[in-house]
């Protein structure tokens, strides 16, 4: 079931609570020496929707997925996954049977070949949908992992991630060196899984790939996370990024409207953020001699930069 959350501001709205928690974290600390990866990280994931975490690289997105799976252990705060305290080792192992997960870097014996993984993976928790799954990302079984291409080992993985039919799955940056065939189908396999009750947590850096497929977003910076909002929000206010070709020079004051942001005139070039409805923009336009416009989705940093302010906690 899609859970609906609402977002009225672009705090980090610690009432985003969603119905059915599935992941639930609580002021989830980690520290190595000096370096706070997860800092007081606290927001809830429910049943059946894809949450996007999203961050520059460094920013602690790994650390959150290896505590939420005990991988390592929190130095303050805690979190439940599908209700257990992941401090509680023996609980935490019993419901991770029932949670798929697809590290950043696949783990395997590199000497097996990809049958002999999934068979001990299937030994473990069990392969109900492996055939299914073989179908549809095609690893080349036979051959050992260790000669298997970037792509074929995420595919191997997604594979052992799913196929014994887990309510939950964490992914790590689930399609990064992907080629867009392939990113696409695995997008288009999170939307079926989504749309058949499965929790998806998964971590990015790509925004359009989080835009694309995401019904919320966690974005965390410096081990802070500084937004927690609908997919959809997120975006509204990280406006579009334009390049605006011109017929002869113009002078940035003529052209600018209160809805441009960053506006950058380089001779008969002009690029910006713009905040403000596709049709108004357009509406300006056609005043000037236009030879090309080029209207894009924002990056993930323009976003930062724009709305949370470079080094602040500032989520205004
Ligand atoms: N075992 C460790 N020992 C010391 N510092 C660590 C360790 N693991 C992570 N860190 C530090 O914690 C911070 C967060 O790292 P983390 O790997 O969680 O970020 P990330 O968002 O997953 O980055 P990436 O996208 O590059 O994988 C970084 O500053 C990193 O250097």
């Amino acid at each position: 079931m899609r859970t609906e959350t609402e977002t009225d501001s672009n705090v980090v709205d610690a009432d985003s609570t969603p119905e059915n928690t599935v992941i639930s974290l609580e002021g989830l600390t980690k520290r190595y020496g000096d370096v706070t990866a997860n800092d007081q990280v606290t927001f809830e994931v429910g049943a059946g929707e894809i949450f996007g975490y999203l961050g520059p690289n460094g920013a602690g997105k790994t650390t959150t997925i290896r505590l939420l799976l005990g991988l390592i252990s929190p130095t303050a705060g805690t979190a439940t996954v599908l209700g257990a305290d992941i401090r509680d080792r023996r609980a935490l192992t019993d419901v991770k049977r029932n949670v798929g997960y697809l590290p950043d870097t696949l783990g395997f014996e590199e000497r097996l070949t990809g049958k002999q993984v999934l068979d001990y993976f299937a030994r473990m928790r069990g392969d109900d949908r492996r055939e299914e799954l073989l179908e549809l990302f095609r690893p080349p079984l036979e051959k050992p992992v260790e000669t298997y291409s970037h792509g074929n080992r995420r595919m191997l993985g997604i594979v052992q991630a799913f196929m014994h039919d887990p309510d939950l799955v964490i992914m790590d940056e689930p399609t990064s060196g992907l080629d867009p065939l392939k990113q696409d189908r695995m997008h288009l396999f999170l939307e079926d899984e989504r749309d058949a009750g499965t929790t998806i947590f998964f971590s990015s850096h790509v925004l359009s790939e989080v835009q694309r497929v995401c019904d919320r977003v966690g974005i965390i910076r410096d081990g802070e996370v500084v937004a927690l909002e609908e997919i959809d929000d997120l975006l509204r206010r990280g406006g579009k990024d334009v390049r605006v070709q011109l017929g002869e020079p113009v002078e940035a004051e003529r052209f600018t409207t209160p809805e441009m942001i960053d506006v950058d005139v380089v001779d008969r070039t002009v690029r910006f953020t713009y905040t403000g409805e596709s049709a108004a923009l357009l509406e300006h336009l056609v005043q000037f001699d236009i030879e090309d416009v080029d209207i894009g989705d924002p990056q993930l940093d323009d976003i930062f930069k724009h709305y949370y302010g470079a080094g602040s906690e500032e989520t205004g």
